[in-house]
């Protein structure tokens, strides 16, 4: 049977001179956890931003279920955390969720359901009718992650989904979106933490707009001969992330 929900060929994408994603190839299968791990710059963005389909392609071809991205279609199957966030901070958290579910297909009551059981999920059901500005940059990064939830989607792409939570909510994010995977959805993450890339079934590294290579933590380990994730980013050709 394919699994494959994600298939990235030949894909370059440039910003003017700029090339920063060269002869990308890879897929991605249904229900896995798939980390683009990479320093700074390397392009993991850029990558996920055109799976997401929000980002215009130079060569090569992306397709996300059968369908060739950029497609306005797979808006309802697709949840994209960025790396800022992108929340009105004038308004509740509540109100906030309330406006990004009104865009999806939900109904009154399926929406007020899901909108506490997101807000359950990231530990943020007691600040639901607290303006955004006076959360602090964690719980931000934690109501978007609701926010890329509320719709459901089949596929969730979360950049740098961590950064600024403490190790706690770390783990509890991570222990749910490892339960989300179970449950059939697919999660793509970009990391530059080589801890949380371990909790990946498969990573592709990335550096310099180049993938280095695509497996398992203990595949890419096995075929380096190296015992961290450290090591073998460097031996294929990393630098430190
Ligand atoms: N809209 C843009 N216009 C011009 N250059 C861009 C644009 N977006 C990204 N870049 C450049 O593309 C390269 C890759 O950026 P990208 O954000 O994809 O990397 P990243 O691996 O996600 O890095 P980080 O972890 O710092 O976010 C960088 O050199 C960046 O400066």
């Amino acid at each position: 049977m394919n699994n494959e929900v994600c298939k990235v060929s030949n894909l370059s994408i440039s910003f003017g001179k700029q090339e920063v994603l060269k002869d990308i190839n890879l897929s991605i299968n249904k229900g896995e956890v798939f980390g683009f791990l990479g320093p700074s710059g390397a392009g993991k963005t850029t990558l996920v931003k055109a799976i997401a389909g929000l980002q215009p392609i130079n060569n090569g071809e992306v397709e996300v279920l059968t369908r060739k991205m950029p497609t306005l279609s797979l808006s309802e199957k697709i949840g994209y955390m960025a790396q800022s966030d992108a929340l009105y901070q004038d308004l509740t958290a509540l109100e906030n969720l309330q406006f990004f579910s009104s865009l999806y297909k939900l109904n009154r009551i399926d929406r007020k359901k899901r909108i506490h059981e997101v807000m359950e999920l990231v530990n943020l059901s007691e600040h639901l009718h607290k303006p955004v500005q006076q959360f602090s940059g964690g719980m931000k990064r934690r109501l978007s992650l609701a926010i890329s939830l509320i719709h459901n989607p089949e596929i969730l792409i979360l950049d740098e989904p961590t950064v600024g939570i403490d190790p706690l909510l770390r783990k509890s994010i991570w222990q749910e979106l490892k339960a989300l995977s179970q449950s059939g959805t697919t999660v793509i993450v970009t990391t530059h933490v080589m801890d949380e890339a371990e909790k990946c079934d498969r990573l592709a590294m990335i550096r310099e707009g180049k993938l280095l290579a695509v497996g398992s933590t203990e595949d890419l380990q096995r075929k380096t001969g190296t015992t961290s994730m450290e090591d073998a980013f460097l031996t294929f050709g990393g630098a430190t992330v």
